[in-house]
């Protein structure tokens, strides 16, 4: 009983050493108080190393000093990462803009001709196998010389998105990151939600958050015109009937281009392409196919409108639409937001970047023939209904006025410089292919 009590009088004791007098209590009450001192003192230790363990092991490794592995791309961070990362992005007076789908056809080019003026410019590319990812890697090379780092990753990894903000203060994005192709997106519809979409958004949250705020421009298509019949295609005229479901996520991209905007103050610019072609293209689209099967005496479908009647597009030279992009980069306001919140109202733009001349397939494929010196066989068939609408047309005025833009390639121009590029990447001759890599 009397043990009892002193225990419980000895645990009443004042922790605080300083608050501790001696006594003259018996020997045997020492020996009690310099154990429980020892218990408490282990109990304590044992605590604090648990604390040490759990914070090493579940806080997230420093990205700065260790590499980490990107969603579906190469491992990214460290300091060596970081210092590529900011020399690509350095300018002394110029833009300094991410370029997402850096390694694709528009942002190649894009990418190239920015660096070019002196504007400091890093790629961002996730490399799918959408279409031959060698291409793609050839296209690196040319950024690599032009002196783009293009970081492999995705628009959805926003672990990485912030990282990049946080490395460099971008003043815009390029936003070119997309899933591409009308008709395939019967074949694979989530890859269109996954990059049109929750990739959009995932690159507007990065956005908004950022300090600085970036202005973005980013790609839209003449596809949102959908089954619109009045020509040619203007700004104002109804995009409420997409034909495919490609056409539908750009236009979802539109209307989440205003929400962000409205919200958080982002300056963004979508700009509408029509069918761009030229060297370095992507080989999915007609022109790029038709040339390769034209080669190989392989049998071409062209396809028809009922009737017979016409199918045609506003083809529009690379070029001209890299001229726009540039245009609508410089006239870029400045995003209005900062920590995520909006303090005024920012600019909200749509421009159409067309050649303003439709010319039939039929009519493409005739100038294919001349510049291959093959004749084409051709299948025709009656268009299938699977995302393709019958023709394009552009009304320019609007980024005439706002930027100057101005298209001056016709078509066969313009094909004459991919069949020439594509007979040179193609030809398997190491004299001719390093030529189409500096015909750029
Ligand atoms: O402006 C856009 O926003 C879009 O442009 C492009 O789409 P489209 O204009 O449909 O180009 P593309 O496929 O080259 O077909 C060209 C023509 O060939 C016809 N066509 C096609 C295939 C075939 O086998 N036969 C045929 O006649 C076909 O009927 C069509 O008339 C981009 O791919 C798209 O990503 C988007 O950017």
């Amino acid at each position: 009983m009397s043990q009892q009590k002193t225990v419980s009088h000895i645990d009443n004791l004042p922790s605080t050493p300083g608050k501790f007098k001696p006594d003259k209590s018996p020997p045997y009450i020492h020996r009690l108080r310099v154990h429980s001192a020892i218990s408490r003192l282990t109990l304590w230790s044992s605590l604090f190393l648990i604390f040490i363990i759990c914070f090493f092991f579940f806080s997230p490794p420093s990205s700065s000093a260790s590499p980490r592995r990107a969603l579906g791309g190469d491992s990214w961070g460290g300091h060596n990462w970081e210092k590529k990362v900011s020399r690509s992005a350095q300018t002394r007076s110029g833009l300094t803009v991410l370029v997402t789908g850096a390694a694709g056809f528009v942002g190649t080019h894009v990418s190239i001709a920015l660096k070019r003026r002196g504007d400091g410019i890093l790629g961002l590319d996730n490399f799918n196998d959408y279409y031959d990812p060698q291409l793609k890697r050839a296209r690196r090379k040319l950024l690599d010389r032009a002196g783009v780092f293009v970081v492999e990753g995705d628009i959805n990894d926003s672990e990485l998105l912030r990282k990049l903000f946080d490395v460099v203060a971008f003043t815009h994005v390029m936003h070119l990151a997309a899933q591409a192709g009308v008709r395939y997106a019967m074949q694979n519809p989530g890859s269109y939600v996954h990059s049109n979409i929750a990739g959009f958004v995932s690159l507007l949250e990065a956005c908004k958050s950022a300090t600085p705020q970036p202005a973005i421009v980013w790609a839209s298509s003449s596809s949102v015109y959908g089954l619109n019949s009045k020509i040619p295609f203007s700004e104002k005229d109804r995009t409420d009937q997409p034909a495919s479901l490609y056409a539908a996520t750009k236009k979802a991209g539109e209307e989440i281009a205003h929400t962000y905007n409205h919200i958080y103050g982002l300056s963004i610019t979508g700009l509408r392409f029509f069918t761009v072609y030229g060297p370095w293209g992507r080989p999915d689209m007609a022109y790029f196919f038709f040339t390769k099967d034209i080669l190989k005496r392989r049998a071409i479908t062209i396809y028809e409108a009922p009737d017979h009647g016409t199918i045609a597009r506003d083809f529009t030279y690379i070029d001209d639409i890299v001229k726009g992009c540039l245009g609508a980069l410089d006239t870029a306001k400045k995003s209005t937001g900062s920590g995520g919140k909006k303090k005024r109202a920012a600019q909200l733009r749509i421009f159409n970047l067309g050649n303003t001349s439709p010319v039939p397939v039929s009519e493409l494929v005739s100038i294919l023939e001349k510049l291959l010196k093959v004749k084409a066989k051709k299948k025709v068939l009656p268009m299938p209904r699977n995302g393709d609408v019958k023709f394009t047309h552009a009304n320019i005025s609007l980024a005439h006025k706002e930027f100057g833009y101005r298209p001056t390639t016709n078509l066969d121009t313009g094909l004459k410089k991919f069949v020439s590029w594509y007979q040179d990447y193609y030809s398997g001759s190491k004299k001719r292919v390093a030529r189409a890599f500096s015909n750029i």
